[in-house]
């Protein structure tokens, strides 16, 4: 039997007898603005922001508010069990958190603070290779929790060998190579405030701590910041590799490998082709292409092409605990969820990533319950229409 998600309703119902009501709203698509008022325009827009006019970041949302559940009745529900099976790890409930670099600019305690609270609820947290923790301290906060390792692919093979042996060291499970990012996209919000924290050292901190990157460093990162982050935005991506160069990682890392950033079918074949475990079907919340497809229009095309050669995770756009439920009725094994957890982390550090876990988790439950589902395995396309078609 799974953990009762649910309860978190009773519980806040409880905890008002005695005058209290919930520290954040259980709204989650509220959280932006509250933490626009908190923290200002800079580092708000930097995480709410998406490439060019914002269009993929709303077609993200449009694609999954256009597709409506069609519950259904009397089918025994009284007990659920949330949990999935993904890359060979039971997982409580079929969402992680998906990698965000930078967090310091939301909170002093950052990734610690976030993976913290994965860890408390269960739910598996993916560290970004731009994170502003290095992974070894990340992973001392966790415990033994399950913990993923998101890789920008560096242009230095010895750097990128570095941070493969560093993750696993450290007891990172899953590689999660992001595809998506060999460039940073236009992004008019950033750039109309010239705002790019990189350039100040902040989200570097795995590069700084890395024998093989300091290694190419004529001083020490603290005589000469200036060289470090240009030592560092030189090497970040690197924009020529093609599918062949997966090899390399197949080489270095011997657990599952998921390629984040997919959302053409023949991509999901190549990503099967090269021995891949998995894919994330996802646009990068919108950040990166401007005008793409939105990620849940994306995700049958992937399902059919590779659903029974790979495991099909899915994000952009997930604020709910029904966005969860129609991607996976779309045929994702789980979700990774973005901004509402930074936003959490914004307002009320740890505590916030734990409330907007389990506002999502308790809501995801209900709307299975309610919609006729005991667990996520029974979901279907049938248990959608789309209001388009
Ligand atoms: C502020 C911010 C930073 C991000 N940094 C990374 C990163 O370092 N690596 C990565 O693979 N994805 C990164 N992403 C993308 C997320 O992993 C994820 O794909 C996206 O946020 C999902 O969309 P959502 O925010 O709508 O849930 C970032 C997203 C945001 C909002
Ligand atoms: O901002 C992002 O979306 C992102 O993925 C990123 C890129 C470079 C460094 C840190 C995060």
């Amino acid at each position: 039997m799974g953990k009762h998600w649910a309860d978190f309703q009773y519980e806040i119902y409880l905890d008002g007898m005695t005058g209290a009501v919930p520290r954040l709203p259980t709204d989650l698509t509220r959280l932006e603005e509250l933490t626009e008022r908190r923290l200002g325009p800079g580092p708000v827009g930097y995480v709410a922001g998406g490439a060019g006019d914002g269009s993929t970041a709303r077609a993200n949302r449009a694609a999954l508010e256009r597709r409506r559940i069609v519950p259904r009745m009397l089918r025994d529900v009284h007990e659920r069990d949330l949990s999935v099976e993904v890359l060979g790890r039971v997982l409580p409930a079929p969402v992680a958190l998906a990698p965000v670099g930078v967090l310091s600019i939301m909170h002093p305690d950052a990734e610690s603070a976030a993976s913290r609270a994965a860890a408390a609820q269960g739910v598996p947290y993916v560290l970004s290779s731009a994170s502003s923790t290095p992974m070894e301290q990340v992973a001392a906060a966790m415990g033994d929790a399950e913990r993923w390792f998101q890789l920008y692919w560096p242009k230095d093979r010895e750097v990128a060998r570095s941070f493969l042996t560093r993750a696993k060291a450290a007891g990172y499970g899953v590689l999660v190579v992001t595809l998506d990012t060999p460039l940073l996209s236009w992004r008019p919000r950033d750039l109309d405030q010239a705002y790019l924290p990189f350039l100040h050292g902040v989200g570097t901190a795995n590069y700084f701590s890395d024998p093989a990157f300091r290694a190419g460093l004529a001083k020490p990162v603290h005589e000469d910041l200036n060289a470090a982050v240009t030592h560092f935005v030189g090497m970040f991506a690197d924009p020529a590799k093609t599918w062949p160069d997966l090899a390399f990682l197949r080489e270095n890392w011997d657990g599952p490998i998921v390629l984040k950033g997919v959302v053409h079918p023949d991509d999901a074949r190549l990503a099967a082709d090269a021995g891949m475990d998995g894919v994330v079907v996802s646009n990068h919340g919108g950040r990166q292409v401007a005008g793409a497809v939105a990620a849940a229009d994306a995700l049958p095309g992937v399902v059919d092409a590779v659903g029974d050669r790979l495991t099909v995770l899915f994000d952009s756009g997930i604020r709910t605990g029904d966005d969860v439920f129609k991607a996976l009725a779309l045929g994702a094994r789980a979700v990774l969820v973005g901004r509402p957890y930074v936003y959490g982390l914004g307002l009320d550090g740890q505590a916030g990533v734990e409330h907007v876990i389990r506002c999502l988790l308790a809501e995801l439950d209900l709307t299975l319950a309610l919609s006729g589902h005991a667990t996520p395995a029974t979901l279907t396309r049938a248990d959608l229409v789309d209001q388009r078609a």
